[in-house]
Order: structure tokens, then C-alpha cells, then sequence
């Protein structure tokens, strides 16, 4: 996950290969509710792990519920069977309408019928949210609900006790949100000794989400009744019993992204997105007949499809999206790339989700260069002409994100690619936590066009943790080539072959089975991350690194770590004879005497043995050796930016080096 400000993509040129979606955020939040509120234990698998279920299970445990994690990842839930053993509890909800609207019904209902005071909250555009509608039915029956800021807006307080009022028809309105009728659907059972009728006043939109809740309550044994979208009865003695095994479809709202990702730049390959099939549950899953409609084209498995590119421009759209509000944010990015003005209506409720979706969209999508006109309920995009360099706000909106990264593929027109940044990319947290890294597993783009950040310089200057930490700022991959060079020396050390035997330690670093995998570094299979480090296999590195054959056989490896977004380099000629266009050099150096102290606390630490004299002694060897190598002998690149970092603090030396790296990557704003 990238917890970073901001996320730099290079221009895109392609993207094949196979995503996993996660699990929907909309079945997994319904799913562990009703699992809580239910009689019996329920093991739900492939539940979405994200913020939005992570307040859910965090408010669930404050509830009284008890679940676990099981090692395949699955929850089990153990039912409260409809009656909590708490009577009050905090419940932090963060910006999930799938927990904080559920639950204020839930938590109503109950604290009316048990007594109890409970409190909901969540970040503060959950704040500026509505729920009033909710809250007046609610109260309608009788609940006692106090809103503790804005009225009609969380937080809320509910108590209770209070008489519930059932006999007469619960109405709600349906205009605004549909979860506020989902919520009413997923609790009245919990109080149903008699039949409930629910009346939903004005036309209810995103109706295929109330399908996912008649279609979970029915897993969990309550048929609910109902006529058209106006009138739904919870039959007298609904009780919600667990089925035992529940499995979660992948979002379908996530495909989108990858739905769209095909459609624009899958030329060869297609894009495969594995989790779902046509008959989804979720409504969402439409979103891909829009994308045919542009001219996407689609090829369903049984719970997968594949997306490739077909008409290209894309095919403008005018579509009623009120049954897609999520996924239609998708089509109003891929409209860029169309023949013509696309307009999207019937998406009002944009305006009350994680932000003002419709002026967030409009604004964004100007910036980019493109003509957006909008209304209370539509948006009109046409195709972008002339692409600019910018950097997208995405308003702590997980699919502002999602949908903007997709404009980093290269534009129809002749203008040349382009960059784009997207700010705050970690906010995807709230449904889809890796979604980039995801992406970067799929997209392809030009070498020349991915940035690289060198760092090159001497034996224990910190090159290594300064290239992680600012890796980690930028987002980026990280070569540590140093590794490379010890990784061989361990190898032909193993198989036997002597150092200086220049032709079979060639050999051995052309064919060098070296993988990196979260931060460790493995040869075959074996987890060789520390053993690199050790002494000797830095003194032999340094010796099979004065082999030119060596270098020479190295050289295509190093060349394979420049992928999307980009790459930080650390060694010792990144900037010479690797990456001579890279973006930013630097050279980094410290004092000998400085470099031999780290190097002497770093073994320590790792509790191997040293002497601090003998350190300091093999290191100016060493640095001789690394000068004077006929092959690459170390040196800054012309234009490299020195750094002495003999007196600076580690946080101070990346400070310095992400200063550099923005001045060299100005964004309009
Ligand atoms: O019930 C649900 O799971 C959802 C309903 C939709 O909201 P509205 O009904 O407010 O449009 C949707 O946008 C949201 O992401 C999830
Ligand atoms: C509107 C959304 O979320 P929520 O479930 O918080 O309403 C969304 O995920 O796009």
C-alpha cells in the first residue's frame, strides 16, 4: 500500500496479463452485519480487507461481537443471534456509508428495543454526508436518535429504550441514497415479530444495490416480499439465522478500472480480470456493457473476463448511469479517449459521496486540458485534444484516484506523453488498498519514458537506505546493484569457481537466479539477504565487479528493474554506464572514517564481528580498487549532484534528495 503524497505514473503504452480483484466492499459489509446480527457462526471468505471493512470490524468488536481471522484470511463471526451484550460503545466509522448508515439502523432499532446509548462517528466529510432521511424513518417508529453536529448529518447518538411504533408502513426516501433503505432491509428483521412494510418515497436510485441486500437477507433466511421498488414486507418472524459458508465476489465497482485499462491500452494481450462472472451479484457489473458500448471488447468466463481494445478512438456515450454510480466515474475518465462528447446523467448522488464527485470529476478533468461541462445530476466530457502535465487532487476519494490513474495511458493526439501525478494515492485504502501496485503488475510504458533516480557513490556510504527511504517517498522500485555483484561472488563461492576466472563468474552472473520479494533477496530459493552482507562477499564483490565480462553480463539485468512507476538505483556507475539518461544523479560520499563507524555498528547490529581499523583500512583498499577498475571505475557522472552526507542525519539526506528530484519535475497544480 502507498502511503506517500504523491504518485508520479510515466505515459502508459500498454497493459496486458491478469488481475485478482478484491472482495466487494458492498457484499462484505452486508455480510458481516448480518453475520454479527444473526444467530449462529458464519465464515465469510474473501472478504474485502480494507478501511471500509476494517471500521466495520472495529465497530463490530466494540459491539460485543466476537470474530477471528482465519490463515487463509477468512472471518468467522460469531452471531450475536439479534441481541448485544454491550449497552453502550464509540463507534468510529470512517467515511464507509456501508457501515455508518447499516449500523445507525441497526443500533436504533436495538438500543429502542434493549435500552443502551451508542454513539456513531466517522472523518468529516462522513460529516457532511447525509442521513437524515434514514433518520427520520427511524424515527418515524420511534427510535431516539440525537445528532450530535450538523441535523440530518453524523455523528449520531442512539438510545433507547423507546416504544417502537411497527404496525403502520416504515417510510423512507429513496433519492438520496439507497442505503438507507438497504439499512432499514438488513435490521427490521431483527425486530419482526410481525410483518414490517417499508414504503420508499421518491424514485429510489442505485436500486441494484438494495438487489445485493434482498439477495444476502435471503442467505441468511429472510424472504423479503415486495412490490416493485415502492413497497417491500419483512414477513412477521423473519429471523436472521447464519448459512455457515458465505463467499464474497470480487468488487465489481474495482473491475471497472481494469475493465477500462483493456479497453485502452490491452492491443496485444488482453487484460484478464479474475473474481467475477456476468452474473454477478452486484450491480456494477454492468459497467462492462458500457464499456462494450464504447467498444471495449469483452470475452466472459465463468467468473472471469478478458478486455481488450477494440474500437479505437473509443466510442462516445450518452448513458443513464443512475443504476452505476460507482463504476460511472469510470466512464467519464475513459470519455477522454472517445470520438466525441460523452454525457453521463443520473448521477445526483455523486454530489453526497466521499466528496462532490461531479465538481471533483469537472475540475480534475479540466486540468487535464479536457472541456467538461456539468449539472445538478450530469456531467459531459469531451475528448481530450491537447494533454497537460498535472497534478490531480483526489479529494481523499479512493475512486478519484483509481479512475485518474487510468489517464496517465498516452494520449490519441500527436502532443507528446505525458506525465501525470496523482496526489494522495494511499487514499484507495478505503476499497482497494494495492490497487496501484495491482496496476503496475499490468501496464507497460516505453524505458525511456519511466523515470530513474540514481544513486551512486562508495562502499558504506548509506546509498542502500537512502535509496529504500526515498524509493518509499516516490513510491518507486529500488536496484540495489550492489546485491547483484554480491549475489554473484556468493554464487561462483558455492559452485566453486574462482573469482578471477573471468569467463565462468560471467557465466554464472549471466544465469544469476536472484529474485528480490518484500525487501528480501533470494537466490533460487534461497533467502540470501543476509549472507550478502557479510564482509567477505563485499570484498568479493568488488573483485568480480573488476571484471569487465561480469559487468558486461550484468548489465541487461540491471536494465530490467526500470519498470512502471520508476526506479531508484543504487550502486556504484548507475548513473555512467547503467542509466547515463536517468533523471537525477547523485553521488554520495562520506568521510572513510565516517563510513568505517556505520559499517562497524551495522555488522554489530547484525551480530557479526568487527574491527573498526581493520574496517576502515579494507574500505580505502577497496575505494582504490573501485577508482582505479579499468571497467566503470567509480567516479560522479558529469552531472551528478554531490552529496557529503558525513554530516547529515539520514532524513536530512533524503529531504535533500527529494528536493533535487521535484525540482527536476515541476507539475501544474
Ligand atoms: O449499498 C451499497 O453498498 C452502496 C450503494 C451506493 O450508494 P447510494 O445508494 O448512496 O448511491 C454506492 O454508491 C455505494 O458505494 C455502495
Ligand atoms: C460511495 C461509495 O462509498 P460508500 O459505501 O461510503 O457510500 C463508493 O465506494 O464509491
Amino acid at each position: 500500500m502507498l502511503k506517500i503524497p504523491y504518485l508520479d505514473l510515466p505515459p502508459l503504452c500498454g497493459a496486458a496479463g491478469t488481475v485478482r480483484l478484491p472482495g466487494s466492499k458492498s457484499i462484505s459489509n452486508r455480510l458481516l452485519l448480518l453475520a454479527a446480527l444473526a444467530e449462529g457462526e458464519t465464515r465469510i471468505e474473501q472478504l474485502l480487507e480494507a478501511d471500509d471493512t476494517a471500521v466495520m470490524l472495529d465497530a463490530l468488536r466494540s459491539l460485543g461481537c466476537a470474530w477471528h481471522r482465519n490463515g487463509d484470511g477468512s472471518v468467522t463471526v460469531q452471531g450475536l443471534g439479534g441481541h448485544l451484550p454491550v449497552s453502550q460503545a464509540d463507534c468510529f466509522l470512517g467515511n464507509a456509508g456501508t457501515a455508518m448508515r447499516p449500523l445507525a439502523a441497526a443500533l436504533a432499532l436495538l438500543s429502542a428495543r434493549d435500552g443502551g446509548r451508542f454513539f456513531l462517528s466517522g472523518v468529516a466529510r462522513m460529516h457532511e454526508r447525509p442521513i437524515r432521511d434514514l433518520v427520520d424513518a427511524l424515527r418515524g417508529l420511534g427510535c431516539q436518535i440525537e445528532d450530535l453536529g450538523q441535523p440530518g448529518y453524523p455523528p449520531l447518538a442512539l438510545s433507547g429504550p423507546a416504544p417502537l411504533a411497527l404496525d403502520q408502513p416504515v417510510r423512507v426516501r429513496g433519492d438520496v441514497s439507497s442505503q438507507f433503505l438497504t439499512a432499514l432491509l438488513l435490521t427490521l428483521p431483527l425486530v419482526a415479530q410481525r410483518a414490517i412494510v417499508i414504503e420508499v418515497e421518491g424514485e429510489l436510485i442505485s436500486k441494484p444495490y438494495v438487489e445485493i441486500t434482498l439477495a444476502l437477507l435471503a442467505r441468511f433466511n429472510v424472504k423479503v416480499e415486495r412490490e416493485g421498488w415502492q413497497r417491500f414486507t419483512i414477513p412477521a418472524g423473519s429471523r436472521l439465522r447464519s448459512p455457515g459458508r458465505l463467499v464474497v465476489e470480487g468488487d465489481a465497482s474495482a473491475a471497472s478500472y481494469f475493465i477500462a485499462l483493456g479497453a485502452l491500452g490491452a492491443t496485444q494481450a488482453p487484460v484478464r480480470i479474475e473474481g467475477i462472472g456476468r452474473d454477478a451479484l452486484q450491480g456494477d457489473v454492468r459497467f462492462a456493457d458500457a464499456a462494450a458500448a464504447m467498444g471495449a471488447q469483452i470475452e466472459w468466463e465463468d467468473h472471469a473476463l478478458r478486455v481488450r481494445r477494440g474500437a479505437w478512438p473509443l466510442k462516445a456515450i450518452q448513458l443513464d448511469c443512475v443504476a452505476i454510480p460507482d463504476a460511472a466515474m469510470t466512464l467519464a475518465v475513459m470519455a477522454l479517449y472517445a470520438d466525441g462528447p460523452s454525457r453521463l446523467s443520473g448521477i445526483a448522488s455523486w454530489r453526497v459521496k466521499e466528496t462532490d464527485r461531479i465538481a471533483a470529476m469537472a475540475t480534475e478533468l479540466r486540468k487535464l486540458g479536457a472541456t467538461v461541462a456539468e449539472g445538478p445530476d450530469w456531467i459531459e466530457v469531451h475528448p481530450l485534444q491537447s494533454w497537460r502535465r498535472t497534478a490531480i487532487h483526489t479529494y481523499d476519494d479512493h475512486r478519484m484516484a483509481m479512475c485518474f490513474s487510468l489517464a496517465a495511458l498516452h494520449p490519441l493526439t500527436g502532443t507528446p506523453p505525458q506525465d501525470l501525478r496523482i496526489l494522495d494515492p494511499g487514499c484507495v485504502a478505503k476499497t482497494f488498498p494495492d490497487y496501484f501496485e495491482t496496476l503496475f503488475g499490468l501496464v507497460q510504458a516505453d524505458p525511456a519514458h519511466i523515470p530513474v533516480l540514481c544513486i551512486d557513490g562508495p562502499t558504506a556510504s548509506g546509498k542502500g537506505t537512502l535509496a529504500d527511504r526515498v524509493a518509499d517517498q516516490l513510491g518507486y522500485w529500488v536496484l540495489d546493484s550492489g546485491a547483484l555483484y554480491r549475489a554473484t561472488a556468493l554464487a561462483a563461492r558455492c559452485a566453486g569457481v574462482a573469482l578471477d576466472d573471468e569467463p565462468r563468474v560471467a557465466a554464472l552472473a549471466a544465469r544469476l537466479p536472484l529474485h528480490f520479494e518484500a525487501g528480501r533477496c533470494f537466490l533460487d530459493e534461497e533467502d540470501v539477504t543476509d549472507a550478502l552482507r557479510a564482509e567477505e562477499v563485499g570484498l568479493g564483490a568488488s573483485a568480480v565487479a573488476a571484471l569487465p565480462a561480469v559487468r558486461q553480463a550484468l548489465h541487461q539485468l540491471q536494465l530490467s528493474f526500470r519498470r512502471v512507476p520508476g526506479l531508484v538505483a543504487d550502486g556504484r556507475d548507475m548513473g555512467v554506464a547503467i542509466f547515463p539518461q536517468a533523471q537525477l544523479k547523485v553521488f554520495l560520499t562520506a568521510s572513510a572514517a565516517q563510513r568505517a563507524e556505520r559499517r562497524y555498528k551495522q555488522l554489530i547490529s547484525k551480530g557479526f564481528s568487527a574491527n573498526i581499523a581493520g574496517l576502515l583500512q579494507d574500505l580505502e583498499a577497496r575505494d582504490a580498487r573501485d577508482k582505479s577498475r579499468s571497467a566503470s571505475p567509480l567516479a560522479p557522472a558529469q552531472d551528478a549532484r554531490l552529496l557529503d552526507n558525513s554530516d547529515l542525519s539520514i532524513d536530512a539526506s533524503v529531504e535533500q534528495v527529494l528536493a533535487w528530484w521535484d525540482e527536476k519535475r515541476a507539475f501544474a497544480d
